[in-house]
């Protein structure tokens, strides 16, 4: 378990983490998301004791980074694939580490059969690919087979094999009871992954929830509809008691509505229709909408790279559980 308690970080003025307090649970994969900036990588630095807070605190299974013995056999992590020796050969950069914290040198073999890096475990991190440092970077997690897992945008970079295997690899490693955190700032990325979702945006929580729940209330299914004949329409859905919203772009929209029936309606009565297409809003969208008002970074024409909502204020309002 991993316990941030109104966690803080200031440079100078800026606030990267901003009074951060939540729990990361055992057997489960916990997503943390957020746009860039948003304080992902200082939070997880924080963690591991590479950056002092400035105020609040966090806890490993209660105790504090810098005082657990041999850390490597309570917490593992991926922050930065390139942060290693490059000279050094896989074996040696993994020996190195595995010696610095009391591990058997058979570990060593163990995690680079794991991370499928047997076969070149002689030769020099410095000529591997990102998908194997990324690998190696996860062999150096997984080492001192630790309860706790964190991974730093893991999949960044990787082709499609390498994500569907760090995927499995997470899950897996959930289902044997550890505890695993995963930033990214992809929700698509975390819904096929992730629990659970922590969102942080400007350094702030927006979000503490199941990702059961996040579905559930994001995954919103519609019609959409578009008629030269829109006050007919309007009339002949209201008398039959179908919940229509009107969106900007002079399209009518009805929430779990189906095709059929309205399509149906709109025969019976002669009315002609341009469009009628049974939509469903992606749970990036959600995302966008949950952490627009926090995007820091901005496209060149001024316009937030998460764009506001055009479609009605679903989802808005919803924030942390409990
Ligand atoms: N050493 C530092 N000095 C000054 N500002 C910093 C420092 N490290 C991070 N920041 C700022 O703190 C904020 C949070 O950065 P951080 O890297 O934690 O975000 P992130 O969510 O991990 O982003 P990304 O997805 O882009 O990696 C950013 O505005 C960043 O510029």
């Amino acid at each position: 378990m991993i316990e941030l308690d109104g966690l803080t970080k200031r440079y100078g003025e800026k606030v990267a983490v901003n009074n951060l307090t939540f729990a990361v649970r055992p057997g489960i994969v916990t997503g943390f998301l957020g746009p860039n900036g948003a304080g992902k990588s200082t939070t997880m630095r924080m963690i591991l004791g590479l950056d002092r807070p400035t105020a609040g605190d966090v806890r490993i299974d209660g105790t504090h980074y810098d005082r657990l013995r041999d850390p490597l056999t309570y917490i593992g992590a991926l922050l930065d694939a390139k942060a290693m020796h490059g000279g050094r050969s896989a074996f040696n950069h993994l020996l190195c580490l595995a010696q610095s914290n009391g591990i058997p040198r058979a570990r060593v073999h163990e995690v680079l059969d794991t991370v499928g890096l047997t076969s070149v475990a002689r030769k020099k991190a410095k000529g591997f690919s990102l998908g194997m440092g990324q690998r190696l970077g996860i062999a150096g997690a997984l080492l001192g087979d630790p309860r706790i897992l964190m991974f730093d945008e893991p999949v960044n970079g990787l082709d499609p094999e390498g994500i569907h295997w760090i995927r499995n690899l997470m899950k897996s490693l959930a289902a044997q009871g550890r505890t695993v955190f995963v930033s990214s700032h992809l929700m698509s990325e975390m819904a096929l992954t992730a629990d659970h979702l922590v969102v942080i945006g400007q350094g702030r929580l927006l979000a503490d929830t199941s990702m059961a729940q996040f579905i559930q209330r994001n995954s919103r299914s519609y019609v959409r509809i578009r008629t030269p004949q829109r006050e007919q329409l309007l009339d002949v859905l209201n008398a039959v008691g179908v919940m229509v919203v009107e969106t900007g772009d002079g399209a009518l929209e009805v929430d779990g509505g189906k095709p059929e029936q309205i399509g149906e309606l709109a025969a019976q009565h002669q009315l002609v229709l341009h469009e009628l297409s049974p939509r469903q809003a992606s749970l990036e969208e959600a995302f966008m909408r949950l952490t627009a008002e926090s995007v820091e970074y901005h496209a060149h024409d001024g316009t937030p790279v998460a764009s506001p909502p055009t479609a009605p204020a679903w989802g808005v309002g919803w924030k942390r559980e409990g």
